[in-house]
């Protein structure tokens, strides 16, 4: 290349950089700007002791506004998750938020919380998913986020049996695409003799794990966290864990999306005590009673398709109150303050022993997560 090439390649690279940092200094002044106006939402709320700091329903009308308006170069869900960060930021300046969520450190509930609400909230890793129900309920954490399915794996069941006797509303929904990743000190595959993970991750990856690593003992434990925990310092055992465990634990990936379903994707609830208002894009969550009997799901889908209300989820598990007794879980699309949606919770429930709103929330906003 010419040195006169050269010389206009160096000016033209010092002219935009120039203009990134003029733009910089102006989204700078406008971020601050913006959580000004937080404070100021604050400080109202403050005067009317209104203590609802955290506005899911608001936030997710910003968020898909903020793809609305996207026209590139960078997708929807990198913006959205710039933004999200910036609101949590926000939010942090008004009252900063407590959530409890299944621990420890480097589970992909952990990623879920940041997903869902940025990374400017206290994160409280809890052991057992009915501890993160108390904490929420005893008013020690604001929120609670908790799997509740996997595409691949199905329901956790532990999450559906502690919503049946809790007080608690699921405010929001998080979906996470997960990637297991094989995390070891070993240097290579032939050096590991021990793989650690949850049961679920270890079912996820059977296939991976028969071809590439057979016979090799697998030990399932209560999270996949838990996991990198127990192998951070061993040379001979791998655990199976996602992105952040690897960056939590130091623990470099020998193997990367090893997951038999690439699809994989995990659901999970946010649980508070606040109800959420409707945005026009929402899902309602039911727990309905109900003895079993001929004709009983018939009876229990049919007013939604009469309705036009899409039932997404239907799941039962035996109730325990007395055999062949069954809840069932169902998802419905549509908030229940709207009139079509409170029909068919009425005609479902006067087919049921008993009918509970578990909670109506914002159907989740996609925005990747880091
Ligand atoms: O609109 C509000 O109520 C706010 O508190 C502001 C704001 C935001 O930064 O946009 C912050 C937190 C809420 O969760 C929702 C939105």
């Amino acid at each position: 290349m010419s040195s006169r090439q050269d010389k206009s390649d160096d000016e033209a690279l010092a002219g935009a950089r120039e203009r990134i940092d003029t733009l910089d200094a102006q989204i700078q002044a406008l971020i601050a700007e913006r959580a000004g106006v937080a404070l100021d939402v604050a400080r109202i709320k403050t005067a009317r002791q209104r203590t609802d700091f955290y506005r899911p329903e608001r936030e997710a009308d910003v968020l898909r506004r903020v793809a609305e308006r996207n026209e590139g170069p960078l997708d929807d869900a990198t913006i959205t998750r710039l933004m999200r960060e910036v609101m949590s930021a926000c939010l942090a300046l008004e009252s900063p938020l407590k959530v409890a969520y299944l621990g420890p450190e480097g589970t992909y509930t952990q990623a879920a919380v940041y997903k869902h609400f940025g990374h400017s909230v206290r994160a409280m890793p809890l052991p057992a998913i009915d501890e993160i129900f108390r904490e929420v309920e005893a008013g020690n954490a604001d929120f609670g986020v908790v799997p509740v399915e996997n595409s691949t794996e199905g329901v956790v069941s532990h999450t559906l049996d502690q919503l049946v006797g809790s007080s608690l509303q699921i405010c929001g929904e998080v979906a996470l695409a997960v990637h297991h990743h094989l995390l070891s000190k070993s240097v290579d595959l032939t050096g590991v003799k021990r793989v650690v993970a949850h049961a679920q991750s270890l079912a996820q990856c059977r296939k991976w794990l028969d071809r590439r690593l057979p016979g090799v003992v697998r030990e399932a434990v209560s999270s996949n966290g838990e996991a990198a925990r127990r192998v951070a310092g061993e040379n001979q055992a791998a655990a199976i864990a996602g992105r952040a465990a690897s960056e939590f634990y130091e623990l470099p990936m020998l193997a990367s999306n090893i997951e038999d379903e690439p699809n994989n994707t995990t659901r999970f609830l946010v649980l508070g005590k606040q109800k959420v208002p409707a945005t026009g894009d929402d899902m309602t969550s039911i727990l309905v009673a109900i003895r079993n009997q001929p004709g009983m799901l018939h009876r229990l889908l049919t007013p939604g398709a009469e309705a036009g209300v899409d039932l997404t989820r239907i799941e039962s598990r035996p109730s325990r109150r007395q055999a062949w007794d069954y809840n069932f879980f169902i998802d419905l699309e549509g908030h229940i303050d709207e009139p079509r949606v409170r029909q068919v919770l009425d005609a479902i429930e006067s087919q049921a022993a008993m009918l509970k709103v578990l909670g109506a929330y914002p159907r989740a906003v996609d925005t990747s997560s880091t």
